[in-house]
């Protein structure tokens, strides 16, 4: 039994957006992994400073959906990509993109904390130092302030200068959030971000999630249900590389369109 969050009032119509209200638009895209098909003629609007949730089986391309908005899967040798994925109407497939700079508009947090072998502070200002910001009292102020919105502070203000290392998962990867939005980028990007935690530091990290969205436009990957109907504004439910059906999220879980949709979610599969 799925619980649903009632107070879905920032819930938008995805079939319905104004250009104004989405962040990322995805037209026509097709992924390959050699021969094999991994996407196939996913389109979709991602709407601005919300929550967008994309949930399916395993291998159904969630996690390849997902890295195609910072473009990780350039990293792929066997990888083929056409069709667009637009942010402020600019194609980031097109060759005069600058995919360093794309990385800093839209950030990313991966399943399993990766924080750097440094101290908290070098962690968060990390992506400022590679840009040559070295002035300290600006790194200050981007520390406070990045680890603030990660909801951390309070539990590390007294020990900035100890190794990442000394705290715990769920710290960690609100550390590893702290250092995706010192750069203040527009899109963050998380990969099943909980899968490694025990269930308290899930929800902290589900509350800060939504916090989040009141700067950041979130699309997360979740193989569980439940976290998609807590957190998100928006679910897309793909199936072996498709996209079966995008809808708000209550109306998702509660009043899918499609019987797949309806097999997944009242778990005949997956
Ligand atoms: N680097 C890769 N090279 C080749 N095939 C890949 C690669 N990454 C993913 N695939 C294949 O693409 C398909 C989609 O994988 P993907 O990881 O996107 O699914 P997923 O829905 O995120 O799954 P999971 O919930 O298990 O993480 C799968 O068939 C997978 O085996």
């Amino acid at each position: 039994m799925i619980t649903l969050n009632k107070d879905r009032s920032e819930a938008v119509n995805v079939d319905n957006l104004s250009p104004d209200e989405i962040a990322l638009s995805v037209r026509n895209l097709n992924l390959y992994y050699g021969q094999a098909q991994a996407l196939s003629n996913i389109n979709m609007d991602i709407p601005k400073g919300k929550v967008t949730a994309f949930i399916g089986p395993s291998g159904c391309g969630k996690s390849t959906l997902l890295r195609c908005i910072n473009r990780m899967n350039d990293l792929v040798e066997t990888c083929r990509i056409d069709g667009e994925i637009n942010l402020h109407g600019q194609n980031i497939y097109d060759r005069k993109v600058d995919v360093a700079a794309l990385r800093r508009q839209v950030g990313m947090v991966f399943q399993r904390p990766n924080p750097f072998p440094k101290s908290i502070y070098e962690n968060v200002v990390y992506g400022l130092r590679l840009m040559g910001v070295n002035d300290r009292r600006t790194l200050d102020e981007v520390v406070e302030r990045s680890l603030k919105g990660a909801a951390l502070w309070n539990e590390v203000k007294d020990r900035l200068k100890e190794s990442a290392f000394s705290l715990s998962g769920g710290q960690q990867q609100r550390l590893v959030i702290a250092r995706a939005i010192a750069i203040e980028p527009e899109v963050l990007l998380l990969d099943e971000p909980t899968s490694a935690l025990d269930p308290i530091s899930t929800l902290t990290i589900e509350e800060l999630i939504t916090e989040l969205k009141s700067k950041y436009t979130v699309v997360i990957v979740t193989h569980n249900m439940q976290q998609a109907a807590r957190v998100s504004d928006q679910t897309a439910f793909l199936y072996m590389g498709k996209l079966i059906e995008y809808a708000d999220t209550n109306t998702l879980f509660t009043t899918p369109r499609e019987k797949q949709t309806e097999d997944y979610i009242t778990g005949r599969y997956g």
